[in-house]
């Protein structure tokens, strides 16, 4: 590869190598990135300011660009849609598929603090059967929004019956609002669990109870 024979002094015909050029595409993303940033990165400094503090003492001179990043990250999912096509598989599987503990970050969309905890979701194929991993995709992407912990729990569910129309979706979420833990009645042991049963999850009780004893094992 070019790298390569500029290493051992040969002519370097593409003029910038393919990692140099790698590099360079990528301090570009990233300038666009600080360039998108700079309204946030703004009112984060004004929001220190309010609190009191010098935003021009050491420790906070990048912190305005650093919470913009922080919460560009953490707000990604806006951006994000799951390509589920290339990873559904057809499958003459009729039994349970659950995938359980799968973690989960987000943010209180009343608060803007997190709340975070374990996903389970398990689904009933109906000829068609999904990559594993885009489970936690799907996860991802509606967790890295502002949320309720209710509606997360429906997106998700949502998302996979519109992916592979299976025979049934259940989708629990437990987790923790450090809203309630570390302000308002800071309960600090307090847990949410939210599900969300469809198809067949709904209508049949006992494979209800299955699948929770499942989740809970
Ligand atoms: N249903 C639901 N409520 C949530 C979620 N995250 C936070 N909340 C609640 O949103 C509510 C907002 O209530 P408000 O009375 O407007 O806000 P607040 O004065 O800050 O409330 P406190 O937290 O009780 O101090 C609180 O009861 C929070 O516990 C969530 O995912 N789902
Ligand atoms: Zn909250």
């Amino acid at each position: 590869n070019s790298c390569f024979s500029a290493a051992l002094g040969s002519v370097h015909v593409h003029g910038l190598c393919s990692t140099e050029r790698e590099r360079e595409r990528e301090r570009e993303r990233e300038r666009e990135r600080e360039g998108d940033m700079a309204g946030i990165e703004e009112a984060y400094s004004s929001i220190l300011k309010e609190l009191g503090e010098d935003v021009e003492r050491d420790g906070l001179l990048k912190t305005p660009l650093r919470a913009a990043k922080a919460m560009q990250f953490l707000t990604k999912g806006y951006k994000e849609t799951v390509h589920l096509n290339d990873a559904i598989f057809d499958e003459n599987h009729e039994e349970i598929v659950l995938v359980r503990d799968i973690e989960l970050f987000s943010l209180c969309e009343h608060h803007l603090v997190p709340f975070f905890g374990k996903v389970h979701i398990a689904y009933l194929p109906n000829k068609k059967v999904v990559g594993l991993s885009k489970l936690a995709r799907i996860v991802e992407v509606f967790s890295r929004r502002l949320q309720v912990q209710e509606r997360l729990t429906s997106q998700i569910a949502e998302a996979i019956t519109a992916a592979l129309e299976p025979a049934g979706v259940a989708v629990v979420v437990e987790a923790a609002h450090m809203c309630m833990v570390m302000r308002g009645v800071q309960k600090i042991n307090a847990s949410t669990i939210t599900s969300v049963m469809l198809g067949k999850f709904h209508d049949d009780p006992r494979l209800r109870r299955e699948t929770l004893a499942l989740i809970n094992k």
